[in-house]
């Protein structure tokens, strides 16, 4: 299990405590700022860029699940710990491990599958269960991107709200055509309404590598920063979040989402919105007449226009 006090080289031990429950994890780390208001979420397989096998997707999902329903966690950094102590090199994700790739899926080990794995879970893709986590949860989630971005790597960074990258080290690739997988959901289709379809086709069809800067200047990343202070300016943009009203950030995501998200977008908007409805006296109101067996006395409340 990685020493979760110095999990990164870019990473501030005196700013983070490490999330309760999480210690058991060994694909991800994941840590609370000291005001417990920000949840830092990293792949911790840097050996190899990264890359995600089932157990990692596991913890992942768990970790994020766990910051959605804090009460007190209102921004989400999702990023990759490094570097690789083989060569040096800095990752975001890599996307699926190709190691363990089989017909139907991605592969528990072994040991994991020995230890009861039931079979109708055996074959994994459930990365997309997470991409659709990051997608509905009603706290900001940013990309902090320290390395590569590559294949479902790159899917996870287009799907946060957010995406910061280094700029020394920041680098993107789709590489899902070349090894035979095609995100045809928020990594593609939702890309291209970020960046436009000639790029985003481009970007698929070509799989070739970006640059930092070329992806900032694709409309694909917000900002670029120096990689020492990568993580420090994450967490200064997590706090500047912070200060806004949840309500509002809250409202907004959702508003933004609900173009491309057919009517699942609308039902979670719907559904805040009821949220909102149901602390106006109208709607006490309306409750209370149904529990009083009288008619309800909707005078006091006009027709806005
Ligand atoms: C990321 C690279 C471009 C980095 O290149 P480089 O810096 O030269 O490093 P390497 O020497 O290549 O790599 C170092 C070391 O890491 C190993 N490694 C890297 N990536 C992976 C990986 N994905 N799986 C397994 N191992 C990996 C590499 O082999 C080296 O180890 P050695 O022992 O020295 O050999 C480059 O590494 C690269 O291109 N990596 C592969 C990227 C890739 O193709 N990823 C898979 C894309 S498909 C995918 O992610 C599907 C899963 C999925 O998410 C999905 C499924 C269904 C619908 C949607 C999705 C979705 O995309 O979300």
């Amino acid at each position: 299990m990685t020493d979760q006090s110095t999990v990164s080289d870019i990473f501030d031990p005196s700013a983070w405590v490490v999330a309760p429950g999480s210690e058991g994890f060994t694909d991800i780390t994941y840590h609370l700022d000291t005001e417990g208001q920000v949840a830092r979420i990293a792949f911790d397989r840097p050996e190899v860029r990264n890359a995600f096998r089932p157990k990692t997707v596991d913890e992942l999902y768990s970790a994020l699940d766990d910051a959605r329903q804090n009460p007190r966690v209102g921004v989400v950094l999702l990023t990759g710990n490094g570097p690789s102590p083989r060569d040096g090199g800095w990752a975001f994700c890599s996307g699926g491990d190709q190691r363990i790739r089989g017909r139907d899926g991605y592969k528990y080990s072994d040991e994991e599958t020995a230890a009861g794995i039931d079979p109708a879970r055996a074959g994994r893709l459930h990365i997309l269960e997470v991409q659709r986590l990051i997608r509905f949860m009603p706290k900001v989630v940013i990309a902090v991107v320290p390395g590569w971005a590559a294949g479902g790597g790159h899917s996870l960074h287009a799907v946060c709200d957010l995406t910061i990258a280094s700029a020394e080290h920041g680098r993107f690739k789709q590489t899902d055509a070349d090894v035979g997988s095609f995100d045809a959901g928020y990594g593609s289709a939702y890309y291209a309404r970020q960046i436009g379809q000639k790029l985003a086709r481009e970007v698929f069809f070509l799989a070739e590598e970006y640059s930092a800067q070329r992806a900032y200047e694709m409309g694909a990343v917000n900002k670029v920063v120096p990689h020492a202070e990568l993580e420090t300016e994450a967490l200064a943009w997590a706090r500047i979040i912070l200060g806004k009203s949840p309500t509002a950030i809250r409202m907004l995501k959702y508003a933004f989402n609900a173009v491309d998200d057919g009517l699942v977008g609308q039902q979670i908007f719907a559904g805040e919105a009821t949220r909102l409805a149901y602390g106006s006296d109208e709607a006490v109101e309306g409750r209370d007449s149904f529990l009083e067996k009288r008619a309800p006395d909707w005078s006091a409340f006009p027709y806005h226009y």
